[in-house]
């Protein structure tokens, strides 16, 4: 029987889907203080209420002068002006003023002299080093135009936007609410890291790996024991998770083993928007809706999860969030020939190297097993090779997505 169902569709059938369920499901905003703001999407544009620089002033610690070129003789000193208040100082033809970096510019200045420049002698001010026009002279509205549109709903906020904010007297900004995830890890055969194995099992190395992902994210996502490979328990236990988070992340589970419960469970009980990616690793993977949560079932080899997240879990946060900003990636030649003999299209493990002349390469990992977690350890990008079999020449331009984040 043909299942009602997509199946075995390409990556970018998948990437569709995930689109238009992450649209329809569009969180809410908050207003949040700046301080917490790093990563969040922005929920409306940023107008900017102000001109920035907001006055004309120094760039320099010096002094203000308004007669270009210099007097003979010099400038007569007449006042000081320090950044914080603006004491008014008008200058006359042959005048000049102390002056700080950041202090308003005294009325008629032409030029700054800095201090280095400078020799004082009485309040006779002159210099050797004859200033132009406007040199050290920061004008109001040169960085930011008021009303000018600096940012817009789905950008993300760096620090250098938050201080921006900041410096338009902006306190807090309206954000996308973040998702809540649970996460899940599942099978009989894992332990968790620092208890001892018996034969047949392993460590669960996927709690940490996506926890981590989750957070490199900024979410703050809530793991669970891990699961059983019981039907029911996993069922209670996915459903009570599905009542009070926005998006449930399962590892393992989803493919066509005797104990793979995730998608008759999520067939039973829920909806299932897709199962099964022509993409490798991560074919088995899973997406549906169980309750009011979204299920994310990863399939459980731990590189497979680490490529299932990068390209269509974190897809799925970033709509939920109605992020616009597309992710970093490069582009780079390949160092080594790929004979790919399969059709999905494949995301391997790779180094990146730049040469002297500028130019990426990327170097592929021979070792590419979807359980090879060391190879994934030691590489720094997933390089991503097009659908279709056949041979990728060295010197092929390919996309690579930064794969370790938290190593800058
Ligand atoms: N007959 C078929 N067999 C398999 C297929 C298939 O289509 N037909 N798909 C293969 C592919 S591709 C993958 S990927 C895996 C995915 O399987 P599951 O998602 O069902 O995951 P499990 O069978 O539970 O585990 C797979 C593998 O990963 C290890 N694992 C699971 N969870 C963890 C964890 N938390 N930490 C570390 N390692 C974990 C598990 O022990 C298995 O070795 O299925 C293929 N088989
Ligand atoms: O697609 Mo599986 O994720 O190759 O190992």
């Amino acid at each position: 029987m043909r299942p009602d169902f997509p199946t075995r569709i390409s990556f970018d059938e998948a990437a569709g889907i995930i689109d238009r369920v992450a649209a329809s499901r569009r969180l809410s905003s908050e207003r949040i203080p700046l301080q917490r703001g790093l990563g969040r999407v922005l929920a409306e544009d940023l107008v900017a209420p102000i001109a920035l620089p907001n006055f004309d002033n120094s760039a320099m610690d010096g002094f203000a002068v308004r007669g270009l070129p210099m007097p003979d003789g010099g400038w007569q000193l007449v006042g000081e002006q320090f950044a914080g208040a603006d004491r008014g100082l008008a200058l006359a033809p042959g005048q000049g003023s102390r002056i700080t970096t950041g202090a308003s510019l005294p009325a008629g200045a032409e030029a700054i002299v800095i201090k280095e420049n400078a020799r004082l002698d009485g309040d006779r001010l002159t210099t050797d080093r004859a200033p132009s026009a406007n040199d050290h002279i920061r004008r109001a509205g040169e960085d930011v135009q008021p009303g000018t549109q600096l940012l817009s709903a789905g950008d993300v906020l760096t620090p250098a936007r938050l201080g921006l904010a900041a410096a338009l007297g902006l306190a807090e900004l309206a954000v996308a609410r973040r998702p809540t995830v649970a996460v899940f890890t599942t099978g009989d055969e894992l332990k968790p890291p620092g208890q001892a194995l018996a034969p047949g099992e392993i460590h669960d190395s996927n709690r940490a790996l996506l926890q981590t992902l989750l957070l490199a994210e900024g979410l703050e996502p809530v793991a669970w024991p891990i699961l059983p490979d019981e039907p029911a328990r996993i069922t209670a236990m996915l459903e009570d998770a599905a009542f009070s988070f926005d998006l449930v992340i399962t590892c393992g589970g989803v493919s066509a083993g005797e104990k793979d419960h995730l998608p008759a469970l999520l067939q039973a009980r829920g909806e299932t928007h897709f199962w099964k990616v022509r993409m490798k690793p991560g074919m088995p993977l899973l997406f549906g809706r169980l309750g009011e949560a979204r299920l994310l079932g990863l399939p459980g080899n731990p590189v497979s999860v680490l490529a299932t997240f990068l390209t269509l879990g974190r897809r799925l946060i970033d709509g939920l969030q109605g992020r616009k900003e597309p992710r970093t990636h490069w582009r780079a030649r390949l160092a080594q020939p790929v004979h790919k003999r399969h059709d999905r299209r494949e995301f391997m493990r790779g180094r990146l190297q730049v040469d002297a002349g500028g130019q990426l390469h990327v170097v592929p990992d021979a070792a590419t097993g979807s359980h090879r977690l060391a190879a994934a350890a030691g590489n720094d990008v997933l390089l991503v090779l097009p659908e279709g079999a056949g041979e990728f020449d060295a010197g092929t331009v390919v996309d690579c997505l930064p794969c370790a984040a938290g190593r800058g």
